[in-house]
């Protein structure tokens, strides 16, 4: 967590002149009835900052989500978005944010301009800075060349994208997208996320992401894994790897049954995966050369060894005890 002040929650005169967070959460929970859909989170994210919120169905990211845009009191704790407490200042957090939800509707048969003008208005932008607006966002998404077109004739990243655009009509300092590239092929994805990139860049909005494709988290300047309505781990993508601080040495060789033993008797607890060994070790610059040497000593021929850093999905079952990898796995030889 960055940028923590000492008094946070203080009337907005009293508050020292530098930016406040763009997200202040302590202690911010929800309960219905005995279930605590979000269980005390504290966030801080800072103002221009990419920030990803990762959680399997049912961990509490769209609960977090409607009370940080005031849709939804906190049963217990406090926010604040850009500087407005979402209780107190319901209002104006809504002015300052944007909201992309996953079932955004766009008139299919309007052209572009027409959809995100009449958005403009709908919110009350007076009409020649609804029309600056449009143009400006349309260039924003790449799309100004297409202003024209129906949205029917939009790929889906295109759809996406102008989407977004219309989420910053408004030009809101925070954007919160709630799985932006659920539904997408990943060349799309892809381009969503140098898009989302290049956003922050030029307008230096914070982008709040919520996504369960854990390698996403890598876009992110951080992430955090919620699950059960807790935050279990956040930190940069670098740190969240190193919270695990486990690397995964995958070998084969000859007989890889006495390569079992040799390495039990080195310490470690070899795993069985489909067309070898896997290990994980804390630190695989010390470990590789024990392995090799043992495994020389009893004459068994290495015919495969690599070395991998932990990867996010490894982080995410770390902390919750689940996974979504497809990985064949390494079920330790010691439960079979
Ligand atoms: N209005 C509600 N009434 C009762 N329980 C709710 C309500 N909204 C959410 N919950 C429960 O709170 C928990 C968190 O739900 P939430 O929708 O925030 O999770 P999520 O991480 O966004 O999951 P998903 O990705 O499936 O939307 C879930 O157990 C859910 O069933």
């Amino acid at each position: 967590m960055t940028g923590n002040r000492a008094h946070p929650f203080e009337p907005e005169a009293e508050r020292p002149p530098h930016p406040a967070p763009a997200v202040l959460a302590r202690g911010l929970t929800k309960t219905y009835g005995e279930r605590r859909a979000v269980d005390g989170i504290d966030l801080t994210i800072g103002p221009g900052e990419i920030f990803g919120f990762l959680g399997p169905n049912g961990a509490g990211k769209s609960t977090t989500i409607a009370m940080l845009c005031a849709l939804t009191p906190p049963t217990a704790g406090r926010a604040r978005v850009a500087g407005a407490d979402v209780v107190r200042q319901p209002q104006q957090v809504r002015r300052q944010i944007g909201l992309l939800l996953q079932d955004t509707a766009l008139d299919a048969d309007m052209s572009l301009a027409r959809n995100l003008y009449l958005h403009a208005r709908l919110h009350q932008l007076p009409r020649p800075l609804a029309r600056a607006r449009t143009t400006e966002v349309l260039e924003l998404a790449d799309l100004a060349d297409r202003r024209h077109h129906k949205v029917r004739t939009l790929s889906g990243g295109m759809r996406r994208r102008l989407e977004i655009a219309r989420a910053l009509l408004h030009q809101p300092r925070v954007l919160f997208l709630d799985e932006p590239t659920t539904g997408l092929d990943p060349h799309a994805r892809a381009r969503i996320w140098h898009h989302l990139t290049q956003l922050r860049d030029r307008t230096g909005t914070t982008l709040y992401v919520t996504t369960h494709y854990l390698e996403e988290a890598e876009h992110c300047d951080r992430a955090a894994v919620i699950d059960h309505g807790r935050i279990v781990a956040v930190g940069t993508p670098a740190d969240l790897k190193a919270q695990i601080g486990e690397d995964r040495i995958r070998l084969h060789t000859d007989n890889d049954t006495a390569a079992v033993a040799a390495l039990r008797d080195l310490g470690l607890r070899p795993a069985r995966t489909g067309d070898g060994l896997t290990l994980r070790v804390a630190d695989s610059a010390r470990t590789v050369p024990l392995v090799v040497a043992a495994l020389a000593d009893r004459q068994l021929a290495l015919r495969a060894l690599a070395v991998t850093p932990p990867t996010l999905d490894e982080v995410f079952f770390h902390h919750t005890g689940r996974s979504t990898d497809t990985d064949p796995g390494t079920e330790p030889l010691e439960s079979k």
